[in-house]
């Protein structure tokens, strides 16, 4: 067996005889054939062994500085009660925003207290359902909902605890669309406009119905330099002291959020969280003694750097298709049809997102040829990857599988020419369960009433 370059294939992933690959001891021809393709593989100790380092690197790094570091895994990367188990067993919490992340949390077991609520758009029944389910805190993200999480609490007869979502004008992220810090955007509240004071100072005010905890910022996903998060935790850090001067009070908390990248392909440098830990810790620390103050309990909000590189999707292959190019250079391209794309990664398609792939169900000596992996939807943008190399003799029936596909593939799947969204299986010393079954024809036409 060799093991696969661990930097972008979940741990456990070798090559059996044959060159047929295997996750978490799993053929992969076993699991295509058991529970048919497109399948997500996630492989349960990558998946908890990110999530406990995460945990110990930012404790250990704070505890240096005599903080503590609550860890909120980002249910929108990847949802399921199996996966909520698992963060809150490895010591973590979960953020969740909406009624749906708060529904499937519930059913997991996860205590409220160990719960956050987020969302720019929070529904009266979704500010309700957190305050019922006693949430460890709801993260303001306007002016406007100040007033309504107060009233919430105050029919409830509880007093809830709040952070205030700001915008620290720190724009970072893989693309324009996943940066969210800056200012012309609809996530937060501005430090630069006032409106972050502003709604500080209003929770302060409705303080019988609102606890304030502290300050939030999320400054965007797939991030690779860690300087992003420092410049970020600075601006907080001196907010929190300006707010101490104008009002006398101290934050307990500050949230730094999440957007860790990680490696998608080779050529991908994933952050190293632990040198990130320990450079907030040390730019907070300077920051506190700067203005004479405490520091205060951190949190931070992971969701791709630990769900992301745990999980592998396979594909079958389908239509072979050679195409002559012709930009000047003719040339031939080979278009790779899979049995799924947009519907279960629209990352290539939203953000330009990069991924590999490999032949998985066996070895191949022929030579690479240059292929273009698609999909099966109605659409020329549905691509999976736009240039690779793959076996010349790549042929329908075989198994592509494409790595680090577990954030943000399952969770912003859609029935995309009404096709069934796939399965999520979890590998673990080598046995395989569903987490996540396939959608079937039913659930298609359950929700078409008729005419
Ligand atoms: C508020 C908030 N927290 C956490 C995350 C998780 O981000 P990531 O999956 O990049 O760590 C996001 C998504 O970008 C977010 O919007
Ligand atoms: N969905 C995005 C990131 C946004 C995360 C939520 N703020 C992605 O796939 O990269």
């Amino acid at each position: 067996m060799t093991a696969l370059v661990a930097r972008v294939w979940p741990r456990e992933t070798t090559l059996g005889d044959g060159g047929a690959l295997h996750l978490g001891g799993q053929d992969v021809r076993d699991l295509a054939q058991n529970f048919g393709t497109p399948l997500f593989v996630v492989n349960e100790d990558d998946f908890r062994a990110r999530a406990r380092s995460l945990r110990e690197v930012f404790q250990s790094a704070f505890a240096d500085i005599g903080s503590d570091v609550d860890v909120y895994y980002a249910g929108k990367s990847f949802l399921c009660t199996a996966v909520a188990q698992w963060v809150i067993a490895e010591g973590l919490r979960l953020d969740t925003c909406t009624g749906g992340e708060m529904a499937v949390a519930r059913r997991a077991g996860v205590p409220g207290p160990k719960m956050g609520l987020h969302g720019n758009n929070k529904s009266d029944r979704e500010i309700a359902t957190a305050i019922e389910m006693k949430v460890g805190r709801i993260v303001i993200d306007s002016l406007a909902e100040v007033g309504r999480v107060a009233a919430a609490a105050r029919a409830a007869g509880r007093r809830v605890p709040v952070m205030v979502r700001v915008t620290t004008g720190v724009h970072a992220g893989g693309h324009e669309f996943i940066s969210t810090a800056h200012e012309d955007q609809k996530f937060g509240l501005s430090l630069a406009d006032g409106s972050a004071l502003k709604a500080v100072e209003l929770v302060l005010g409705n303080g019988d119905d609102l606890e304030l905890l502290g300050i939030h910022t999320h400054i965007g996903s797939q991030i690779q330099d860690p300087t992003a998060f420092v410049v970020s935790a600075r601006k907080l850090l001196a907010f929190r002291a300006l707010v101490r001067d104008r009002t006398g009070f101290v934050m307990p908390e500050v949230d730094l959020g999440g957007g860790f990248g990680i490696a998608y392909t080779k050529a991908d440098e994933p952050i190293d969280s632990a040198a990130l830990a320990r450079e907030l810790a040390q730019a907070i620390d300077d920051e506190c003694s700067a203005t004479e103050i405490t520091v205060p309990r951190i949190s931070i909000e992971p969701g791709r750097a630990i769900a992301g590189p745990s999980t592998v999707t396979l594909y079958s292959v389908g239509v072979v298709k050679p195409v002559t190019v012709d930009d000047g250079d003719v040339k031939v391209r080979t278009y790779v049809s899979v049995d799924g794309g947009m519907s279960d990664n629209i990352r290539p398609a939203l953000y330009g997102a990069e991924y590999t792939a490999r032949l998985a169900n066996r070895d191949s000596s022929k030579v690479k040829i240059r292929c273009r992996v698609v999909g099966k939807h109605c659409e020329s943008g549905d691509i999976v990857i736009p240039d690779i190399d793959l076996p010349a003799d790549i042929a329908p029936g075989d198994l592509l599988a494409v790595p680090a596909t577990g954030a943000y593939g399952r969770s912003m799947a859609s029935n995309y020419n009404l096709i069934e969204r796939p399965a999520v299986v979890a590998v673990r010393g080598g046995a395989a369960r569903v987490i996540v079954r396939r959608e079937t024809e039913d659930d298609l036409l359950a929700t078409d009433v008729g005419a």
